[in-house]
């Protein structure tokens, strides 16, 4: 399976931010599957309901049938208590959610998550105690799947700090999405593409092409992580 993520919490002319520039990203790739980063009316992140429903909602209008995933990362609100709550007030629930596995107070935005019937992505990043406070979570064999998040963005060091971060994750009985960012991106990729993992590509993880060329879009990047993975 391969997921975009078209912004994460980029700003460039090119990323996209509304709702409606998110939905046609969302449709041009032809995916079946996407994370995306809600944003307010300045441009910022933010887990509100109001614009987690506009986005979620016009990307099920543009591309119905696809899978629509949205972040919950401590940035946007730093009080789990608070992220937690504000999962519980979503009016338009998103089909999953990704939620960072080192950030204090990940297991209540999870379980949040999980009362809602809204499926987790348990995002483990490389290089942190996330895979070990994730499986030491009762609910670990609960999550939709685990992205493992390989934070190394040397293109040399990357896949190595990969191959740790999956042997950590050895005793995980859940599906496994791999990715990288930066300059990792694209060398994980070829690694998850190698080992038959699920990943993801899109204007969050890399503005570059495989060549280094500036990617002028989503569907770019979608278009060349279709080739490699082929
Ligand atoms: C640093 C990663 N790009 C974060 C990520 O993809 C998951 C999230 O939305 O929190």
């Amino acid at each position: 399976m391969l997921q975009l993520c078209p912004n994460g919490g980029r700003t460039a002319a090119h990323v996209p931010d509304t709702p409606p520039r998110l939905a046609a990203a969302v449709r041009a790739s032809g995916l079946g599957d996407v994370h995306l980063h809600p944003r307010d009316a300045h441009g910022a992140e933010t887990m509100e309901p109001a614009p987690v429903a506009e986005a979620v909602a016009a990307v099920r209008a543009a591309a119905p049938g696809v899978a629509v995933g949205v972040t919950t990362a401590a940035w946007i609100e730093p009080d789990p208590a608070r992220r937690a709550a504000l999962v519980r007030s979503w009016t338009v629930l998103p089909d999953h959610a990704s939620v960072n596995w080192h950030e204090d107070g990940a297991d209540l935005v999870a379980e949040a998550l999980l009362e809602r019937g809204v499926g987790v992505e348990a995002g483990l990043f490389s290089g942190t105690d996330a895979a070990a406070r994730f499986l030491a979570w009762p609910h670990a064999d609960r999550v939709l799947r685990v992205l493992a998040e390989v934070t190394d963005t040397d293109p040399a060091t990357a896949p190595g700090a990969a191959g740790s971060l999956l042997a950590d994750l050895a005793p995980v009985a859940r599906p496994i999405l791999l990715h990288g960012e930066e300059g990792g991106a694209w060398p994980v990729l070829r690694l998850a593409a190698r080992l038959g993992l699920s990943t993801r590509i899109g204007l969050e993880d890399t503005l570059l092409l495989p060549d280094g060329a500036p990617a002028p879009d989503n569907t770019a990047l979608v278009n060349a992580a279709r080739a490699l993975l082929s």
